[in-house]
């Protein structure tokens, strides 16, 4: 039986607490304890017909044999599918929960349901601009690299939530250098791939266009290709993002590199969206979320998809179990 992962239910009034109810109903991938707040649990889960054994948890105790609570308050009487500022501090305080929780052994991994960035943004932390970058900052880690996997896409990002006209002034050759680093010792310790074969993307159309369409693949990522070719990275590029993503390309590869959020992740959630998964790259510690934001739409609704949620519970389970061979499977 491997340690407990920590489940955030995500923003109280989004579809993360939906999810993370139709997932207690199931047969957990491992023992799971879900952080939010109980009575947003009990009447989401009125709301949608479910009846879930959830039984109250808190790290004084055992570690659950199935699903379990962790109440984590909300802050505010929460509505369905209408966000709250009043709720954004008692959401950014279940991640550090979590966070801690698995940086001091607790939880063998953490995933997470989605959360309103502007939510947080608004009443809590101006600076939060996802769970990705806030896990950076708690655990310490100066770099960390978003990637989503659909099948066997794999889609990585040198940049994370950065405004798009900053985005050429932060692809450096340093920073080119942490994330494909973090990439291939990740691929190598998380998807057993010993050599992994990067395609890399331009940030210009057609790739620059041999510098009549922007200079940062002449000057800074062709180099730093180069460069880290030398060092026995198996790299190809970079590509022009437009022909990319086209199976004689991609069979050949393990995972893209983008230069920034909007032009890989639209691609990868045409392929799979529902069922992907978001990792973090980077982290002393497995983190795996969703493909898809809160949908305040469809909150309450019954109609909120679990399967992207399922994936990213499933593959922590099971990276939490490789990282832990000595321990019993459950
Ligand atoms: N991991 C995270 O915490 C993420 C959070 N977000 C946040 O979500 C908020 C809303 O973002 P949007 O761009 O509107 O994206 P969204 O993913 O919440 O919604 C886009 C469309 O997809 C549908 N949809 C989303 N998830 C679904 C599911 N599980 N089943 C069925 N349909 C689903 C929605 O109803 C909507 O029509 C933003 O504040 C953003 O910051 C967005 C992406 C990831
Ligand atoms: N589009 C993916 C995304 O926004 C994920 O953000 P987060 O996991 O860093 O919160």
């Amino acid at each position: 039986m491997i340690r407990p992962l920590a489940l955030t239910s995500g923003d109280p009034a989004g579809i993360g607490p939906d999810l993370a109810l139709t997932l207690a109903a199931e047969t957990p991938a491992a023992p799971l304890v879900i952080l939010g707040d109980r009575a947003v649990l009990a009447d989401r889960a009125r709301a949608l017909g479910l009846d879930p054994d959830l039984p109250d948890w808190s790290p004084d105790r055992p570690a659950p044999a199935g699903a379990a609570l962790w109440h984590c308050p909300a802050g505010a009487t929460v509505t369905a599918g209408r966000p709250d500022p009043a709720t954004g501090a008692g959401t950014l305080a279940m991640l550090r929960r979590a966070a801690d929780g698995c940086l001091d052994g607790t939880f063998s991994a953490m995933v997470t349901a989605p959360v309103a960035k502007n939510v947080i943004c608004e009443a809590a932390d101006p600076a939060f601009t996802g769970h990705t970058e806030f896990l950076a900052e708690r655990a310490g880690v100066d770099r960390v690299v978003m990637m989503l996997a659909a099948g066997d896409l794999r889609v990585a990002l040198a940049t994370t939530h950065l405004p798009l006209a900053r985005v050429p002034a932060a692809i450096t050759d340093a920073g080119l250098t942490r994330v494909l680093t973090i990439l291939r010792d990740d691929l190598r310790a998380k998807f057993a791939l010993p050599r992994p074969r990067i395609l890399v993307l331009g940030l210009n159309p057609h790739a620059g266009e041999g510098g009549h369409l922007g200079r940062e693949e002449l000057d800074i990522i062709i180099p730093t290709l180069e460069r880290l070719r030398g060092e026995g990275f198996d790299l190809t590029g970079p590509v022009p993002a437009d022909t990319a993503f086209q199976p004689a390309l991609l069979e050949r590869h393990d995972a893209v590199l983008a230069m920034y959020h909007d032009q890989g992740l639209p691609v990868l959630k045409f392929a799979g969206f529902g069922e992907a998964v978001n990792l973090t790259l980077g982290l002393p510690f497995i983190r795996t979320s969703v493909d898809h934001g809160t949908a305040f739409d469809l909150a309450g609704t019954g109609r909120a998809l679990a399967g992207s949620l399922r994936a990213a519970t499933r593959l922590a389970a099971e990276l939490a179990r490789r990282a832990a061979p000595s321990e019993p499977v459950s």
